[in-house]
């Protein structure tokens, strides 16, 4: 501290103690604007000790664009009096700015001059917060204002203290007044004055004043309300929410607007879709069903309770969740279960029970419905009578592998038949045998007698070789007149088997051989012909594995044809080792 500092330190001795002891910042400063005393607290709030800005300008601590007017406000304040206070922006020693505030007083001292003595503060720390604070008032603002829900707050007597942008944009939109929110404004007049514009024939929404008078009262927390407010051109949608803030003081009430326009439309576009989907479900012509995740029906259609001969309330409450298949065992039930939870899009075929209808044969496919998690949540079934299905697949299959006029299985499955015997043949090491059988002298009876004749022939022949053989064995008829018969398994010994072969041979010439009585049609008469008939039979024996299908068919006929040319009406053998041809004619 210099010699001059400190004399006035001395003189000023009043205020020496209250300098030192103050948390204040104080300074004593002279007409020419030095510094005749600092304090600590002073010389710390600018980053100086007291011993580096006593002697010195107090302009020290301002921009030096201030220092000249600052030094004369400085120097009038001495010398005509009046206050000197205010906050400054101030430099401190390291070059950052602080904000301080200070109160001025003009002191005597003993040498008769006057001096000025500053107490000053530091605000920065409050200037800091205040800054934060009006900041995040402007983010409020900024997010309140880019919400598109119309927000405003009111106080306890409904005056709108704040609105946001959308707010403001929908009371102009709607015909509002803007000098009307300039000045302090009731919500609730606002409101009542809208209601009064509305279009003749709109909803009401008076429940919302009355709603908003009691959350204003205290005795309603929030409430939710949804309107209409429809333009000439555009339906709309709205939901209000009014919530008073709890904890606040002074009360404030924040109400909202929500355009649920395309909310609204899509939850309609949702309910048309299912009501629709109900109509087509209703009106399907197949079976369908809802079933829960333990397969019990939730929804059933008409055309489910039509096919199963069951009530709505029956299919859906019932004990058993398919009443229909009661004749099902646990064990079944579970298989079906299974399917049902594993099927996809595959149909699973089951056999339902009508109580008047009697059995027939039904298929279902199935679909899964999947909760949030991947769970499954419900089965969507569709349930079919497949009875016409299955007779036009029992009558395909016959086309394909019978002979339309007779029944019989036909050349292709002849060929399936013979596999599959000589499959046994080789399981128990038996010998079967093929019969190659051609009617002699067919043709005639054509020719005289027409094609029905020969046709009554032909069925009538069928019969009698079927009689002749055990269901395991087959007769089957590769066209015209010409008929198979394959018998399996005879025995292990060839001699036995040939033997056992030329037995049933014998048997099927004698039966062919009995008179026929053949109808025959002309309009409406009809007249019975007597008609003889006879065969050719062709023998192949064979033992798998040695033979094939087409080898041994062949061999039988040759065998026929041998038979043929002896003169018809007999039966020839096929080689077989030993070579040999053997004929019981
Ligand atoms: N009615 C009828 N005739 C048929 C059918 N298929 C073929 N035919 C006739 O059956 C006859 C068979 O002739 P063949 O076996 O050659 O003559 P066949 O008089 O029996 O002479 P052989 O066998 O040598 O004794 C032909 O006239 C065919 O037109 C049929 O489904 N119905």
């Amino acid at each position: 501290m210099s010699g001059q500092a400190n004399s006035v330190l001395q003189q000023e001795m009043p205020f020496d103690t209250v300098m030192r002891q103050s948390p204040l910042g104080m300074a004593v400063i002279a007409m020419d604007g030095t510094y005749v005393a600092v304090n600590d607290a002073y010389a710390r709030i600018y980053g100086y000790l007291p011993t580096e800005m006593q002697g010195h300008s107090f302009l020290m601590i301002f921009p030096e664009d201030q220092r000249e007017s600052l030094l004369r406000l400085h120097q009038n304040f001495l010398m005509y009096g009046g206050t000197l206070s205010g906050e400054w922006e101030v430099l401190r020693k390291d070059g950052t700015h602080s904000h301080v505030i200070s109160e001025s007083a003009c002191v005597r001292g003993q040498d008769g001059t006057d001096r000025r003595l500053v107490y000053v503060t530091d605000i920065s720390a409050r200037r800091k917060i205040e800054a934060e604070l009006e900041a995040s008032r402007i983010f409020a603002h900024a997010v309140i204002d880019g919400l598109s829900s119309q927000l405003c707050v009111l106080n306890e007597d409904g005056i709108i203290v704040s609105a946001n942008h959308a707010w403001r944009r929908f009371y102009i939109d709607n015909g509002g007044d803007p000098e009307h929110l300039l000045k302090p404004v009731s919500y609730l007049e606002i409101c009542m004055a809208a209601n009064g514009s509305q279009r003749r024939g709109q909803p009401d929404t008076s429940g919302f004043p009355e709603q908003l008078k009691r959350v204003l009262r205290g005795d309603l927390q929030s409430f939710e309300l949804e309107y209409p407010w429809h333009t000439p051109t555009e339906r709309r949608w709205f939901i209000a929410r009014a919530y008073r803030l709890p904890g606040v003081s002074p009360a404030r009430i924040v109400v909202s607007h929500d355009n649920v326009t395309a909310l609204k439309n899509a939850q309609e576009e949702l309910h048309e879709a299912l009501r629709f989907t109900r109509k087509l479900i209703h009106s399907m012509q197949d079976g369908f069903m809802v079933l829960d995740k333990r397969f019990r029906p939730v929804e059933v259609n008409p055309a489910m309770c039509r096919m199963t001969g069951y009530t709505e309330s029956s299919l859906l409450y019932s004990e058993h969740p398919f009443p229909y298949l009661h004749h099902m065992q646990t064990e079944e039930l579970n298989q079906l279960f299974h399917q049902i939870h594993e099927a996809t899009e595959r149909e699973i075929e089951f056999v339902i029970a009508h109580p008047e209808k009697g059995h027939f044969p039904a298929s279902m496919t199935v679909s899964r419905i999947y909760d949030e998690d991947g769970q499954v949540m419900h089965y969507i079934a569709t349930v079919k009578d497949i009875t016409e299905r299955r007779r036009v697949e029992q009558e395909i299959q016959r086309l394909a592998f019978y002979d339309a006029l007779t029944g019989l299985p036909n050349r292709r499955l002849l060929h399936d038949r013979l596999e599959h015997c000589l499959r046994g043949s080789r399981r128990h090491a038996l010998h079967g045998a093929v019969l190659m059988l051609d009617l002699d002298n067919f043709k005639p009876l054509n020719d005289h007698f027409g094609h029905d004749a020969g046709d009554s022939l032909l069925v009538e022949v069928a019969n009698r070789l079927q009689a002749c053989v055990r269901a395991s064995d087959t007769v089957a008829r590769l066209g015209g007149d010409e008929f198979v018969v394959i018998i399996c398994e005879l025995d292990s010994e060839t001699g036995v088997s040939f033997e056992l072969a030329a037995q049933i041979a014998e048997k099927m010439q004698q039966s062919l051989t009995i008179p026929y009585q053949l109808r025959l049609r002309n309009g409406e008469t009809e007249k019975i012909l007597q008609h003889h008939c006879s065969a050719s039979v062709g023998v192949a024996l064979f033992s798998a594995p040695e033979h094939h299908a087409a080898d041994i068919l062949k061999r039988a006929d040759q065998a026929m044809y041998q038979a043929k040319e002896r003169g018809r009406n007999r039966v020839c053998f096929a080689d077989f080792p030993p070579r040999r041809s053997a004929s019981v004619h």
